[in-house]
């Protein structure tokens, strides 16, 4: 039967717009999602806790009720043999083109790496180093995938961090997706554990007997994932929030309508993902319908990619290209794709609020999901508002240098003091005052 997606295309000229935008925004937003999920974030927590309490007990028991996999303590941490046996079976073309993405990530994520900047030689500056333990979320339930464990690690390893863990569910024959543990390999990684989901968040933020607690967790994952890093929040660190990847794409009359489309089912194939086409061009919009009805049957995962366009995703027309830019900075999407010709890279300065931007018609997002060096985890339910993609720099902590001389000190010791006394903390201003009276 032919596909019809008329469902999804709206135009600000339809009477219900404002309700479907309205409808749109907010089932993409942070507020829906924590409202929607109250139930969850409620048994997320009890894991939580029942992690604190009773450690690796409690983490075996979650694991064989909700990954079905029944483990020893001893048992989660995957020998370092089974990481080289994983190694050794990946293809050298595999493998160069693994080496080939973690060559590009490393070479980007150096180049904006602020930890070697330390300014401390003045009055005041500023020293960064390292986080010392980081523990990497890498999904493995719907889809492994491996590529995440380059766009998370890279960037720690570039920063410094001495012990990198990765955690991933044992959804592959009670263990990890071979090429994961084969590419932990190659990274140097040797500490990786076969548990998912809040329980191994919670195992990373409080420790257990067997799992050294990390100063940050960083990575994607499922809802269960997202809430326990909230959870585990101010025990350590965490990155944004990343979970359902979504992509909106600002097009003109310019778009090849084919490639639109391919770029939209490429995130709705992620199951769940969201793509969302904003144009001031109907005519895209109706070329856009068409071609994503005639691509999607033809993927490997059709059925699922459907339910994400029909769920999730949308092509609205704008009034005008101000009115689509509006749009997207009010979406706040995780990927932004411009695709507007030569006009491209002067909408995409318009842009205030993406987690990343890909501009003209040769970056699909898939280029940044595997290739080109920023980090692919990026926030998502329009987060991008206040978070960010990680990077090296999400690895390392800074500590304030303050650093005065007698002179220095001097020179200002009364108007310090006073604000002091403002305070009425006399005691920060004799601190001051008893270095007047040498
Ligand atoms: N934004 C990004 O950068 C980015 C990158 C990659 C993946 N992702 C997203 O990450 C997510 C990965 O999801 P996934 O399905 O692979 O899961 P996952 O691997 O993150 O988590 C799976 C674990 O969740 C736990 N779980 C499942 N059902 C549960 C239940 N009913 N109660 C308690 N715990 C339960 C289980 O322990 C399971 O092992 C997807 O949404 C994907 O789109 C985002
Ligand atoms: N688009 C996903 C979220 O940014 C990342 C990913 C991994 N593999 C393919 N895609
Ligand atoms: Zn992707």
């Amino acid at each position: 039967m032919a596909i019809d997606l008329s469902d999804i295309v709206f135009s600000y000229a339809d009477a219900d717009f404002q309700a479907r935008f309205d409808s749109l925004m907010s089932e993409h937003s942070m507020s829906a999602f924590l409202r929607e999920k109250a139930g969850i974030a409620a048994g997320v927590r009890d894991i939580v806790a029942a992690v604190a309490r009773r450690g690796d007990a409690a983490v075996a028991e979650f694991t064989a009720k909700f990954d079905g996999v029944e483990m020893t303590p001893q048992q989660f941490r995957v020998p370092e043999e089974e990481l080289e046996k994983a190694y050794d079976e990946l293809s050298p073309e595999l493998l160069d083109n693994l080496r080939g993405a973690i060559g590009n990530v490393g070479e980007y994520q150096k180049a904006i790496f602020i930890g070697n900047r330390s300014e401390d030689s003045g009055r005041v500056g500023i020293r960064y180093r390292p986080l010392k333990r980081v523990g990497l979320c890498i999904p493995g339930a719907s889809a492994p995938l491996p590529s995440t464990v380059i766009m998370t690690a890279v960037p720690a390893i570039v920063a410094g961090v001495e012990d990198i863990v990765v955690i991933s569910p044992p959804r592959f024959n009670n263990s990890i997706n071979p090429v994961i543990l084969g590419l932990c390999h190659e990274l140097g990684i040797t500490e990786v554990y076969r548990i998912g989901g809040a329980q191994a968040v919670a195992a990373l933020g409080w420790g257990t007997e067997t799992i050294k607690p990390v100063d940050k967790i960083v990575g994607p994952g499922n809802d269960y994932v997202q809430l326990a890093k909230k959870e585990v929040f101010g025990l350590c660190d965490m990155d944004s929030f990343a979970g359902p990847s979504d992509v909106l794409i600002v097009a003109d009359d310019s778009a090849n309508a084919a490639w639109t489309a391919a770029d939209m089912l490429s995130q709705a194939e992620h199951y769940p993902g969201a793509a969302i086409l904003v144009t001031p061009s109907s005519g895209l919009a109706a070329k856009v319908q068409s071609e994503l009805e005639r691509q999607v049957g033809q993927l490997d995962r059709s059925k699922e990619t459907l339910e994400c366009l029909r769920t999730y995703s949308a092509v609205v027309v704008m009034k005008d290209m101000d009115a689509a830019v509006g749009f997207a900075n009010h979406f706040a999407a995780e990927h932004l794709e411009v695709q507007c010709g030569v006009n491209s890279r002067a909408v995409a300065e318009r842009i205030d609020n993406a987690g990343a931007i890909f501009i003209g018609d040769y970056s699909p997002v898939a280029v940044g999901d595997y290739w080109a060096g920023p980090s692919h985890t990026l926030p998502t339910r329009q987060s991008s508002r206040y978070f960010s993609a990680v990077t090296s720099n999400d690895f390392v902590k800074s500590s304030s240098i303050i650093e005065y001389s007698k002179e220095q000190l001097l020179a200002d010791a009364d108007r310090i003091a006073m604000l002091a006394m403002t305070e009425g903390l006399d005691a920060h201003a004799k601190s001051i005052k008893i270095r007047q009276q040498q």
